[in-house]
């Protein structure tokens, strides 16, 4: 599928998001357009969520994100909100835009010294935005902190005061917001922990920035929030003279007794998520337990050695292969997974596999370039480690995004805010699953889901993207107390619900 040149799905860094109020203002659209309609946005989330006759209070910062507060103070004000504005600096040091909306404030202007958030019913966050370039200190990182004690309800304008847009992180004091009202697209720090915690409820507002101008087929968009639009239109349909074959073939490489149970999760998920075959190659002293758990759909066949593994990887019927879970890492496992990088068939590398390639990162990825298949990898942030290092540190977004172009595959760096980067340099940061999906097995349901979907032909970026996605919606509706075994049987009413979404309601699933 080619990549998107737009979709409301992209996400632009605070480098883009500067880059496309220059554009659109160049193109003829006045700042302070723009601004009047990011404050009007504040002021409608504040309306929205404040009772009449609670005391507003707006703090406004030395730069746009406080002239973005100006302006929602203003709207406020003249709607009948009682509202008192507080600056962080000197109103004469305000510049532009910023102070053009300043001196259309016709209420006093408060010192931030002294103002006392408690006595206030809700708060607007308008101190920093994506002009942060350093930690919050001195008055204002009091300021935040008493915010944060006052324990009222804050609207954040753009991001939260103290986080930045594009890691999501924080190095000093942070607002913590009930609701973070933002501009024309989504900025990674918004989707990326603890940024999402931080925000609140994102809440998305057109400004009047243009997207046709923004995003080009010579620069699409390459970023993006992970949701079905993304992937909708490669997701497998089943065709009415589908056979099981056709429903592509998934072979799972496991290793000996010590490990039964994660493999077995991993074929069952790509069952699910609907392949039509699904067979373990485990070691000889293992087929008898891997019997004894049938009779299910799963077929085991015993890998005596590599050879004959080999041959099961030449079967011209195997669509997708999974090496990694308790595969073990004697020699007999990395004699699998090399049989597996020298297979042309699209592979997923996890758990064991990823820790038997650590340190060589380089080397694994020359052997993925010789293998004119996709590959996906999917590491937890210790894998991660010592397979790529720091990557040249960062986000989690700028890491996973460097080592997929470094290793040329698809690398999936999971989480609570699970990264899928592709190796030409699209990626997408997720947002569905739930803190109950950290348990043992999870992992493993996951990689066979990826291979589920490279089974049936999906191209790598958007099987890793969908069964990330689907993955967490499986961890939500099972919910608090899940164990990994669930997971398999959530996803078929989750497809059925994807399949019953028309297109329309592709485009911007949020979840
Ligand atoms: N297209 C859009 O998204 C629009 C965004 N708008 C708003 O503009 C701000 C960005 O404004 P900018 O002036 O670039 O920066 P800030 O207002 O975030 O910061 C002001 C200023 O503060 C200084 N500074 C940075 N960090 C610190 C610190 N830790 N302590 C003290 N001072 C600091 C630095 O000099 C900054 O320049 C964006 O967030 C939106 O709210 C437009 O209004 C509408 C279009
Ligand atoms: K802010």
């Amino acid at each position: 599928m080619a990549a998107a040149v737009d979709s409301d799905l992209a996400l632009l860094d605070v480098a883009g998001m500067a880059e496309a109020d220059r554009l659109t203002i160049a193109a003829g659209t006045p700042g302070a357009a723009l601004m009047e309609r990011a404050g009007r946005a504040v002021a409608d989330a504040v309306d929205r969520r404040t009772p009449p006759g609670a005391r507003i209070l707006v703090l406004c910062g030395p730069g746009n994100n406080g002239g973005d507060g100006f302006v929602a103070a203003r709207l406020l004000a003249r709607r009948g909100r009682p509202v008192t504005l507080a600056l962080a600096g000197e109103r004469e040091r305000l510049s532009g835009d910023a102070a053009g909306m300043a001196a259309a404030w016709t209420g006093p202007i408060e010192p931030i010294d002294g103002v006392r958030p408690a006595d206030y019913g809700l708060i607007v966050d308008a101190l920093f935005g994506a002009g942060l370039n350093r930690p919050l200190e001195g008055a204002v990182a009091e300021l935040v902190e008493a915010v944060n004690a006052a324990g009222r309800p804050v609207v954040a304008v753009d991001v939260p005061s103290g986080l930045s847009g594009d890691t999501g992180g924080s190095e000093g004091p942070v607002i913590r917001a009930t609701e973070t009202v933002t501009f024309f697209r989504l900025k990674p720090g918004h989707l990326l922990m603890p940024g999402r915690s931080l925000c609140g409820l994102v809440t998305l507002a057109e400004i009047g920035i243009r997207a046709d101008v923004v995003f080009t087929p010579e620069r699409p968009a390459v970023l993006f929030r992970n949701a079905p639009g993304l992937w909708r239109a490669s997701f497998p349909v089943l065709a009415p003279d589908t056979h099981k074959y056709r429903r592509g073939a998934v072979l799972v490489v496991a290793g000996g007794l010590a490990g039964v149970g994660a493999p077995r999760l991993s074929a069952r998920a790509a069952l699910r998520i609907g392949a039509g075959l699904a067979t373990i190659a485990c070691r000889p002293e293992a087929l008898a337990a891997h019997a004894a758990r049938g009779p299910d759909a799963l077929m085991q066949r015993a890998v005596a050695d590599g050879a004959a593994l080999e041959r099961l990887l030449a079967e011209k019927r195997l669509s997708a292969v999974l090496v990694g879970p308790a595969l073990g890492l004697d020699g007999e496992a990395r004699e699998a997974v090399a049989a597996v990088l020298r297979s042309s068939v699209p592979a997923v590398l996890d758990a064991d596999a990823l820790t038997i390639l650590a340190g060589s990162a380089a080397r694994a990825g020359r052997q993925i370039a010789r293998r004119g298949a996709p590959c996906v990898l999917t590491p937890h942030e210790g894998e991660f480690a010592r397979l790529f290092g720091d990557s040249g540190g960062g986000s989690k977004l700028d890491r996973a995004r460097r080592a997929a172009a470094e290793i040329g595959a698809v690398v999936v760096l999971k989480g609570a805010d699970t990264v899928i980067a592709a190796p030409e340099g699209r990626a997408a940061i997720n947002a569905t699953g739930c803190p109950a999906l950290a348990t043992a097995g999870s992992g493993d349901v996951l990689g066979g889901m990826v291979a589920g979907l490279l089974a049936q032909g999906m191209p790598a970026f958007e099987a890793a993207c969908a069964a990330v996605w689907l993955h967490g919606r499986a961890g939500e509706a099972r919910g608090v107390g899940l164990v990994a075994d669930d997971l398999p049987e959530a996803i078929p009413p989750l497809l059925r619900e994807l399949q019953d979404a028309g297109p329309e309601d592709w485009s911007g699933a949020e979840r």
